[in-house]
């Protein structure tokens, strides 16, 4: 992704575990739920330029490889409460993510999975994407979506036939869009809309705020600091 926004920290600082969350439903009544969302991937797929259209709006030319993960946020009003989305967009290279991968499954509320429709080698690679997904406990309630990006080179290489049949096979939603054209801007945002909707109407499953931070909790910045991104 673009250099300026490499590696920053979620305004939203401090990650909490589910469980801790349960009985704070006063607390829940005025403050805005944070959902982590993770984006997961081969490297090259769009995985940063997806989420740069949703958060920006536009497409990210020149994108760098993210190294580790780059983070995004979006507020959104639905129904007359704002949540925020916390997106993860996470690294599609080994060597730029194997430090990573216990802190992106930690404490997660959606999985999106991103191939390029212009390369079957990144399809073919769902099955052990989701493999990692389900070796770090991601629990089956946890919605999961697959995106089949890069609409605007053809679909030649993975048929909507052959993705729809593996999107069905998990009991995932598919979609299949383009980060760069900008006549499919409102189906990128369709895209996080529809998790945006599942998840609020979830239980809270949210990060908490700074201000409530507990013994157990590490902010973003302080797991960072632990962390070597390569
Ligand atoms: N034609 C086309 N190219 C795209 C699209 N989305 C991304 N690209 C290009 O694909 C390349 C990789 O994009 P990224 O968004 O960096 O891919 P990534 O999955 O985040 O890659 P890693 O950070 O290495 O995991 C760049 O050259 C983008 O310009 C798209 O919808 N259509």
């Amino acid at each position: 992704m673009a250099a300026e926004h490499k590696n920053a920290a979620p305004e939203s600082a401090t990650v909490c575990d589910r469980d801790s969350l349960a009985n704070d439903s006063f607390q829940d009544s005025f403050q805005t739920r944070v959902f982590k969302i993770i984006v997961i991937g081969d490297s090259n797929v769009g995985k940063t330029c997806l989420t740069y259209r949703f958060c920006e709006a536009k497409f990210l030319k020149n994108p760098e490889a993210t190294i580790g993960v780059d983070f995004r946020e979006k507020s959104l009003e639905l129904g007359g409460e704002s949540i925020k989305l916390q997106i993860w967009d996470t690294a599609g290279q080994e060597r730029f993510r194997k430090s990573m991968v216990e802190h992106y499954y930690r404490s997660v509320h959606a999985v999106i999975f991103v191939y390029d429709v212009s390369n079957l080698a990144s399809f073919e690679s769902l099955p052990e994407w989701i493999e990692e997904c389900r070796r770090h406990s991601v629990p089956q309630n946890v919605p999961h979506i697959l995106v089949g990006n890069k609409c605007d080179l053809g679909r030649g290489e993975v048929p909507t036939s052959l993705a729809q049949r593996l999107a069905d096979s998990y009991n995932f939603p598919l979609f299949e869009t383009s980060a760069k054209d900008p006549a499919e801007k409102e189906h990128v945002d369709a895209i996080f809309l529809t998790l945006a909707h599942k998840l609020k109407n979830h239980k809270p499953l949210r990060l908490k705020q700074p201000s409530e931070s507990t013994a157990t909790s590490l902010t973003s910045k302080q797991e960072e600091k632990k962390l070597c991104f390569c």
